[in-house]
């Protein structure tokens, strides 16, 4: 019953009617896309001669493609917030499909240029509004998801795709002509492309909920456009988690732009020509889709805005190894793994931008972000290339070795500490102050422990009794919680089963004899159904509260006796437990390990035996191996003590394991602790315990661990 997969959470974003059509509307608009490029690409070189027209025609394409953001994208960001998003991005999407029709029409370099400049211009203005609008059709938790299938569409599929297409087209090339006179493969492909684009400005005009609120006028332009466009800025430049993103999103783009700008060169320095330039190339994009796939599940719930942070610097940690490496296998398997962070990083920070930034600012910011990123991107590829010249090959001799200096490793390594830098600035921005550790926040969140997690937090700390009868826990109980008491800590004791009001109903049933005949299934459910509500009224609040909870008896019990004893398969009822306390798991769990036939007869002195006591001695002897059992397969998570010891025994072993436990945690403290005396003890011999009602001490504040004395 863990976490969902992936798998079912795209399948749960893609039920989404509204959000499925778009995402498919926008898949066609990407392989378009990506196949007008290939188009363009081929005509622009194709309308030249010579081999360095061809060159200037390549890179006036890619430039007049990311020129216009730079100028065009803030004022486009304002526009998506102040008009209709759904008719802004049928417009422009009309008008691109007119313009790339016009292509092959026109037939001509400059034209191309100029459409190519007007294309990017109108994508300006539906990205943002796209971007804007999403976030809108789905919940928060599925923004990520939607965010991981949209990119890997983008960047994995489409493009792939439109490769595919391009070459088929590209060999029917002469049928085709023959089919449609005057029309080649790459005009061919152009208009296909065009296509697309109709069919997008289709699909998004049956798509009301792109609207949002503007369709129904909810939003009411009353600041000028400049106005809006300033308040995007300002926006960006004084709200901490945005400024972190922007600057983290940006340094990251400059640092790809140096290693696009680097690549070739870097190759070559590897020993590698052309092939180990397309090796590279291809392992960045495995290394994207890798952690725009997996990196979520890896990270787990760690804090996107710590993620974001962390992974750019892990991204520069792999450039900066990239310019001190020799060997090709290496680079690439670094390569690899600067992808894998920057995918996780990328995802991360769209993300952040869906569900933290309001729907009235968010095109606005998109744009700006947009912007920058190819604002970094031209100026890396236009300087770079002349930092590389300008440094030229040298040779540092060491004396034992001589080392190479070149241009693309200097420019590597200040692409990867520029990296680490922003890094480094966007986590500062975005760190909203949690107490735990950085390391102990990603250790604990890639091993999964999620208990360790909630501890550090200031989650609290629950502490399991476990055994099986008249072990001694409920005097066990008492004694703890009286030393915490006196050591200045908030502390609750609780139990089960019982220890709520429909609890107490529930006990009365599982322990009277009279009750003969319950079926071992439903009397797993009815501890699985006390349970669920003691964690609920009792537990999660004090746990919340930052409190130490001591229970007499948990999940184990019902692993032990229902499983063991009744014989239910243990994993149905792990997974009873599991979905009962909604995954709550204790930090330590105390077995108290007794021969049964000692535990019953002390039991038995005190009370007549109720319905479980009076189970046969081979049943209380399965519940005593399976306690043993489930302690020796967690042994970090568990104290084992023999019950036969002296109960001041027990109690001083137990103080020792609790105070290493506790030790430096924030948990809530009492302002005087001699002033705070032992709760009493409660009728039915448990320790005192508040119950449902999750009273929290008045005085209590929440603070570090005093030094505890065992
Ligand atoms: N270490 C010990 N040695 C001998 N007797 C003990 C010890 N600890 C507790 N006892 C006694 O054993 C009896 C049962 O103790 P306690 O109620 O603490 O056990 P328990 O594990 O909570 O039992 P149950 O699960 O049946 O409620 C009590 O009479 C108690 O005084
Ligand atoms: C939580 C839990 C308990 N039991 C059994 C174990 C004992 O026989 C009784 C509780 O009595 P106690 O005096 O309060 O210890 O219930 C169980 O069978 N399954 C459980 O999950």
């Amino acid at each position: 019953m863990g976490g969902v997969g992936l798998v079912a959470k795209l399948r749960a974003v893609l039920r989404v009617k509204d959000f499925r059509k778009l995402w498919l509307s926008m898949s066609l608009s990407s392989f378009g896309d990506w196949l007008g490029l290939l188009a363009i690409t081929a005509t622009a070189t194709s309308l030249v001669e010579g081999f360095a027209a061809a060159n200037f025609a390549l890179g006036g394409v890619l430039l007049f493609r990311l020129l216009p953001a730079i100028v065009l994208g803030p004022l486009a960001g304002a526009f998506a917030d102040r008009f209709d998003r759904r008719k802004t991005m049928v417009i422009t999407d009309i008008i691109r499909f007119a313009l790339f029709a016009s292509i092959p029409l026109v037939d001509n370099l400059i034209w191309l240029f100029v459409a190519q400049f007007l294309i990017e211009a109108f994508s300006l203005f539906w990205i943002p509004a796209k971007d804007a609008a999403v976030p809108n059709m789905l919940r928060k938790d599925q923004l990520e998801p939607a965010n991981q299938l949209s990119l890997v569409t983008t960047y994995g599929l489409t493009p792939v795709l439109a490769a595919i297409v391009f070459a088929v087209l590209t060999s029917m090339g002469s049928e085709l002509m023959r089919l449609i006179p005057g029309v080649d493969e790459v005009d061919l492909a152009l208009f296909l492309n065009a296509l697309t684009f109709l069919v997008a400005a289709f699909v998004i005009w049956n798509l009301p909920s792109i609207s949002g609120r503007r369709a129904a006028g909810a939003i009411k332009a009353q600041e000028s456009f400049f106005g809006s466009l300033k308040k995007g800025f300002s926006f960006a430049g004084h709200t901490p988690l945005v400024r972190g993103l922007v600057v983290g999103i940006t340094g990251a783009f400059a640092a790809a732009g140096v290693i696009i700008a680097t690549g070739q060169a870097y190759a070559s320095a590897l020993g590698g020509g052309d092939a180990a330039y397309g090796l590279l190339f291809g392992a960045v994009f495995i290394g994207l889709g890798l952690g725009i796939a997996i990196g979520p599940s890896v990270a787990r719930d760690l804090a996107r805005e710590r993620i974001f942070g962390v992974a750019i610097v892990g991204a520069g940690g792999m450039v900066l190894l990239m310019s001190l490496t020799f060997t090709l296998w290496i680079a690439l398997l670094l390569v690899v793994f600067m992808g894998f962070f920057a995918g996780i990083a990328y995802l991360a920070g769209f993300t952040l931008l869906g569900t933290e930034v309001e729907d009235e600012i968010r095109g606005r910011t998109f744009a700006i972000v947009q912007s920058l990123v190819r604002a970094a991107l031209i100026l890396s590829l236009a300087v770079v290339p002349f930092g590389v010249g300008l440094i030229g090959r040298h040779e540092l001799d060491l004396g034992v070795v001589a080392v190479p200096v070149t241009g693309e490793r200097v420019m590597l390594l200040v692409a990867g500490l520029m990296a680490l830098g922003v890094g480094v600035l966007a986590y500062r921005q975005m760190d909203d102050g949690r107490p735990v550790p950085l390391l102990a926040d990603v250790v604990t969140a890639l091993r999964r422990d999620t208990t360790a997690r909630r501890r550090l937090a200031g989650g609290g700390v629950l502490i399991a009794f476990e055994g099986g009868e008249g072990a001694g826990k409920s005097t066990q109980v008492r004694r703890l919680q009286e030393w915490l008491t006196s050591e200045g800590l908030v502390s609750r004791a609780t139990f089960e089963p019982g220890a709520t009001p429909s609890g107490a109903g529930i006990r009365s049933i599982v322990l009277d004899r009279a009750h003969t005949g319950i079926a071992s299934r439903s009397e797993a459910l009815l501890y699985a159904a006390d349970r669920a509500q003691h964690v609920h009224d009792v537990l999660r609040p004090a746990l919340d509260a930052g409190e130490v909870v001591i229970t007499d008896r948990f999940v184990d019990s019902s692993l032990a006796y229902q499983g063991a004893g009744r014989t239910i398969p243990l994993d149905d009822v792990r997974m009873l437990s599991r979905w009962a306390t909604e995954g709550l798991e204790p930090d330590l769990t105390v077995l108290l390990d007794l021969p049964p036939e000692e535990g019953l007869s002390r039991a038995r002195g005190r009370a007549v035996a109720d319905r479980l006591e009076s189970e046969s001695l081979e049943f209380h002897q399965r519940v005593r191996q399976t306690f043993r059992a489930l302690a020796e397969a967690a042994p970090d998570r568990y104290l084992v003590l023999d019950a036969r010891q002296t109960p001041e025994e027990i109690a001083a072993a137990i103080r020792v394991r609790v105070a290493e436990l506790l030790s430096g945690l924030p948990l809530q403290t009492l302002p005087q602790p001699s002033a705070a005396g032992a709760r009493p003890a409660s009728p039915d011999g448990h320790a005192g315990h508040d119950g449902a009602h999750g009273r929290h001490h008045p005085h209590a504040q929440t603070g570090a661990t005093p030094q505890l004395h065992p």
